[in-house]
């Protein structure tokens, strides 16, 4: 396997299109903490996932490329604009280009939820009522019940249908699918599709939903304890890569043979044999068709990366 952080910095650099987001050595330091030299660009017509175990550092990057933190190294432009002008009171026109959701709603919850509609449509110039009504009705929301009444799910439908009608370029999802059911889910996930296929826009979503980010995203960045562990495109995961079931013999004779390249042989043991990551499982199959080769997910990825040896 190549090194993934190679890809990582390779995104910086290939793209022609200007960046969405570009994230610069970002360093947040906290008691007990650090989001390390985070650095990685979306670009447009992309869906971005965002992973990593709880505590990784997700929210914390989300937070600083919208401002709401300061960072202590590094920088963030937002829609080629520096982060940090988000924070300023006079920042209107460029937060309306980005459609934020948080896995909380940030609407006053004595409002109903016809009346978010009003007091959107006076915050957003660009409010676009009626693509808020088909959202509101694609998702079941009533429009008599106050968002303090509303379940979780519903209180992030809500905010996935405001933030899907300012006329964002840009969306940023915190943990925005968790608390929907199979069918909402579904829902959203084809809006987040439709939402890309208009030039000019980009999706950034953390999500531990990884299943979601297989059937959406172009690429899946992963952090661990402050630092970008991988930036790969998911279907060089999905398609190319494989997990091999192995007796410890044919782990010792693949290792022994150098068709994997040394320092790069990701496993994991388990009660049966070990689970080797496989780069191109279709030449591996080639060179060793006796041992059973199954599709890598993208939580068997993270599960070798992160928990998994090295040799
Ligand atoms: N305001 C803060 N003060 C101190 N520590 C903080 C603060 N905000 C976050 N942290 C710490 O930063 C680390 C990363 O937190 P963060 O919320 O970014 O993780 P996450 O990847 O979003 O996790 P999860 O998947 O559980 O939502 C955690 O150890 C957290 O305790």
């Amino acid at each position: 396997m190549g090194d993934p952080m190679a890809s990582a910095g390779a995104s910086l650099n290939a793209d022609a299109t200007p960046a969405l987001i570009e994230a610069r050595d970002m360093t947040k330091h906290y008691a007990g903490f650090s989001l390390q030299d985070v650095s990685f660009t979306v670009g447009e017509g992309e869906i971005v996932g965002f992973v990593g175990k709880n505590g990784a550092g997700k929210s914390t990057t989300i937070k600083a490329l919208l401002g709401l933190i300061g960072l202590d190294g590094g920088s963030a432009r937002m829609l080629g604009r520096d982060a940090r002008e988000l924070a300023r009171g006079s920042a209107a026109a460029l937060k309306e280009r980005i459609g934020v959701v948080f896995d909380t709603v940030s609407v006053p919850g004595h409002l109903r939820v016809r009346d978010v509609a009003r007091v959107m449509e006076r915050a957003f110039t660009s409010w676009d009522a009626r693509a808020f009504d088909r959202l509101a009705h694609a998702f079941d929301l009533d429009g008599a019940k106050q968002v303090k009444e509303l379940s979780r799910g519903m209180g992030m439908k809500l905010s996935l249908a405001c933030a899907l009608s300012h006329g964002a370029q840009l969306l940023i999802l915190d943990e925005a699918t968790a608390g929907l059911d199979p069918m909402a889910r579904d829902e959203m996930l084809d809006r987040l599709r439709d939402f890309v296929a208009e030039p000019g826009r980009a999706v950034f979503m953390s999500s531990h939903i990884t299943s979601d980010l297989e059937r959406i995203a172009d690429r899946v960045l992963c952090i661990d304890e402050g630092h970008i562990t991988f930036d790969l495109a998911k279907d060089e995961i999905t398609d190319e890569m494989g997990i091999a079931r192995c007796r410890v013999a044919d782990f010792e004779r693949i290792a022994a043979s150098g068709f994997i390249p040394e320092h790069e042989l990701r496993y994991r043991k388990n009660d049966y044999g070990i689970d080797l990551l496989v780069p191109d499982r279709f030449a591996f199959s080639e060179r060793f068709p006796n041992v059973p080769v199954d599709r890598m997910t993208i939580d068997d990825y993270l599960t070798l990366t992160l928990k998994g040896g090295v040799r």
